[in-house]
């Protein structure tokens, strides 16, 4: 049988800037025969680290290095967070250890956001750091984890209170993979879609709000799309402000009630779930300090209700949520700080709010 011919992807190159290396994030289908060529020919191992969920995907890939004569060994992991700790993390390098992982060998994380930030965080950590290729298997993961070099894994404490900036050589967004992803898991990953929309690139609400239903489907008209320009709003921020010294705290936006709302499901929220109702929280915010107008701030409660994300959290959490939001990486000192809006693709910082505009922007999230 003949193999599939592969689309001509579209391409996107990511930093190259201040210092920093660039690397691309291809979008198409049939990009697999994309591996080698990122992983070059210095390597001589190559990790493939997998969820349970992708066993046969990470069995295939593998399997594909290893005719291509590389030493090619598979990783699998834990599905979603239970993959992004400190003993899973040690499990692999435990694996890297005993394979003989040295410093020109690559690591290659196949899955979601949960898998590839673990994936590079092993390959920022191992030998204080091997190159690693991000294949991401879900839209969260190929919008916003696998874009970017934000790694890291979750502690009791927090949500990716431990990682390191650590891009990967290339991401491969082969829209395929999309197929086989649980509709839950889909519609998390539009959560982050969605973010993109209210912090630059109206012309995603736009596309979702016109037919919602199309939205929630991987054959969509619009998910290639929605998904690329998500990208586009990622490579840009991330391009100009790797390591999170100013511009890149937008892509925040919602992230900072979602981690606290992660942490105390004890990370068995959807992190997509969790930043839908963080964004709702964040735009009352902003209409409660007076900065962001009564239609913007509605139009979130509309268009993610409209593709099935969740709006409000339980209303007795407000204490043990504050105290952990007072740890987000955001926070100087005493000082919380969260990213609002004056206006749709116009983000700010808000620092130090009253404590009782926020919890009155609480109110208005809590079931
Ligand atoms: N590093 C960053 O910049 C960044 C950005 C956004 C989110 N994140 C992180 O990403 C994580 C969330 O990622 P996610 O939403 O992709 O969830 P996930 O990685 O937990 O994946 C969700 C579930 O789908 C399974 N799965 C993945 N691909 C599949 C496929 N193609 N078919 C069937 N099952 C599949 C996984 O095994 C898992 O059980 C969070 O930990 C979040 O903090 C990181
Ligand atoms: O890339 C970023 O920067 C983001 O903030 C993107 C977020 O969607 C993502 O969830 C990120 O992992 C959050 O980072 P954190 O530094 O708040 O843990
Ligand atoms: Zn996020």
């Amino acid at each position: 049988m003949t193999p599939p011919v592969a689309d001509t992807p579209t391409r996107i190159q990511v930093g190259g800037t201040a210092g920093t290396a660039p690397y691309e994030v291809l979008i198409g289908r049939q990009l697999l025969g994309e591996l080698p060529g990122l992983i070059g020919t210095y390597a001589k191992r190559v990790a493939v680290l997998h969820p349970e969920a992708l066993a046969e995907t990470g069995e295939a890939i593998r399997q594909d290095l290893a005719e291509q004569g590389y030493d090619a060994i598979a990783i699998q992991l834990p599905n979603a967070e239970e993959a992004k700790t400190a003993e899973v993390a040690a499990y692999c390098w435990k694996a890297l250890g005993q394979t003989g992982f040295t410093r020109t060998d690559v690591i290659v994380g196949v899955g979601g956001g949960a898998t590839t930030d673990l994936a590079g965080f092993v390959a920022a950590t191992w030998l204080r750091g091997v190159r690693w290729i991000a294949v991401p298997t879900t839209v969260l993961g190929m919008v916003d984890a696998a874009v970017g070099g934000k790694t890291g894994i979750n502690t009791a404490e927090g949500k990716n209170l431990v990682g390191a900036f650590h891009p990967p050589a290339g991401v491969l967004c082969d829209l395929a993979a999309l197929d086989s992803l649980p509709v839950n898991d889909y519609v998390s990953g539009l959560a982050e879609v969605i973010k993109a929309g209210f912090i630059a690139d109206p012309e995603i609400l736009e596309l979702i709000e016109r037919d919602p239903v199309a939205a929630r489907t991987p054959a969509g008209p619009h998910t290639a799309e929605l998904i690329e320009r998500s990208i586009r709003v990622k490579a840009e921020v991330v391009s100009s402000d790797l390591k999170e010294s100013g511009l890149r705290e937008i892509l925040n936006y919602g992230h900072t009630l979602a981690h606290a709302i992660e942490k105390n499901e004890r990370y068995n929220w959807r992190h997509g779930a969790a930043v839908s109702v963080g964004m709702v929280f964040a735009a009352e915010l902003g209409r409660l300090a007076g900065r962001l107008d009564d239609a913007t701030a509605d139009r979130h409660r509309t268009v993610l209700e409209a593709v099935g994300l969740p709006l409000t959290y339980r209303g007795d959490q407000w204490p043990k949520l504050l105290e952990t939001m007072k740890v987000d990486k955001k926070s100087r000192g005493d000082l919380l700080r969260f990213i609002v809006l004056d206006g749709v693709a116009k983000p700010t910082v808000l620092e130090g709010p009253d404590p009782a505009v926020l919890l009155a922007a609480y109110a208005e999230v809590s079931g």
